[in-house]
């Protein structure tokens, strides 16, 4: 098999022309079902590990994964630097190692860049096929980084959105942001979720952004940004009223805030509901609480390996 002792080493770009996001939300959506369904998936997936490096406010986090049914091994080493912000540098820095399973060799080195803004987008996607009204008509976003921009491209797939509302603490950023989708920039994040159907948390907040009270009765959240123990964006009355969903039990129940400060009770894991084993509940107040797991990763990278190698004509 080719490049096993010589790994392939794929950058940003070439990582880009093999993914789609339509695509990316299906097999998103079959990880998380799979992941909800260890014993039949045989997927093994330790909660990640971070390192706090206190010093620069940053982390690095290593996220190993292994999926039976696709025969994918991979690990991701993230790093999280929010002091990275309005430079050349993102805040997110990722690289994804993708090994042949039967032997430990590594097939490939590739950037986890694009693949950690589209995959994540792609759950929240994913999540909220399940969990919000099919007739959703306004988004809102909480947020104007990159992990906004790829919630509005997601979700603009699957809905027909007649407003997409953007709040940010910057409000240039906003504003430039709305400017590439024709988005209505807001003064206030209140302002933003008034009467939405789809809200997305999508900020580096270590405090709520987003309070229960400004929440309309049926909308759907999708809580992407809070995945460390001491951060949370949403309110306490929020998650307590809020019907609340995980992408894992375990990872949430480590690293929520959103859980674990406001003592939020986990209804199901959204994989459990893909698999038709806990309800939907489309019409109340629900709350998709992403922290990113690593199978997400694994099956992104996977998909992407196979699709460069058939199109080299390699195997
Ligand atoms: N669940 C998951 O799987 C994943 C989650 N994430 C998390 O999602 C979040 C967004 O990531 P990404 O878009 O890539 O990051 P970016 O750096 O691209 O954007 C960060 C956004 O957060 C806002 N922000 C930063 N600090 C604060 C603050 N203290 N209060 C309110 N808003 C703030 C910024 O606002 P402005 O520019 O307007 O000042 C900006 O809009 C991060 O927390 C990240 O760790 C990321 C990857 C995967
Ligand atoms: O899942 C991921 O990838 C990340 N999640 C939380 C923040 C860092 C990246």
């Amino acid at each position: 098999m080719a490049g096993i002792r010589n790994p392939l080493t794929m950058s940003a770009e070439t990582v880009s022309k093999y993914l789609d996001m339509r695509e990316l939300i299906d097999v998103v959506e079959r990880s998380l079902g799979d992941l909800s369904d260890k014993e039949s998936s045989g997927i093994e997936q330790p909660v990640r590990t971070f390192v706090p490096v206190k010093k620069y406010q940053s982390l690095l986090g290593v996220m190993p994964g292994y999926s039976a049914k696709d025969d994918a091994l991979a690990t991701k080493l993230v790093s999280v630097c929010p002091q990275n912000a309005g430079t050349d540098i993102p805040t997110h820095l990722a690289t994804i190692l993708l090994f042949e399973p039967s032997n430990g060799c590594l097939k490939a080195i590739m950037d986890g860049e694009v693949i950690t803004t589209m995959r994540t987008a792609a759950a929240s996607a994913a999540a909220t096929k399940y969990l919000a009204r099919d007739d959703s008509k306004i988004l809102a976003i909480i947020g104007a980084g990159h992990q906004a921009r790829s919630h509005i491209q997601a979700l603009s797939l699957l809905y027909d959105f007649t407003e997409v509302r953007i709040w940010s603490r910057t409000k240039a950023t906003a504003t430039a942001l709305a400017h590439e989708f024709g988005a209505r920039v807001c003064e206030s994040a209140e302002e933003a979720v008034k009467d939405a159907d789809i809200i997305c948390t999508v900020t580096f907040s270590a405090t709520p952004v987003l309070q229960g009270e400004w929440v309309k009765a049926g909308a759907h959240v999708n809580a992407v940004g809070a995945c460390i123990a001491s951060s949370r964006e949403l309110s306490e009355s929020l998650t307590r009223d809020a019907i609340v969903y995980v992408d894992s039990r375990e990872g949430a129940l480590k690293e929520s805030g959103d859980i674990i400060i406001n003592k939020a009770e986990i209804y199901a894991e959204v994989g459990e509901v893909i698999l038709g084993r806990k309800e939907a509940f489309k019409h109340k107040t629900t709350v998709f609480i992403s922290l990113g797991v690593a199978i997400e990763d694994v099956v992104s990278a996977k998909l992407v390996y196979d699709k460069y190698v058939a199109s080299q004509g390699m195997q």
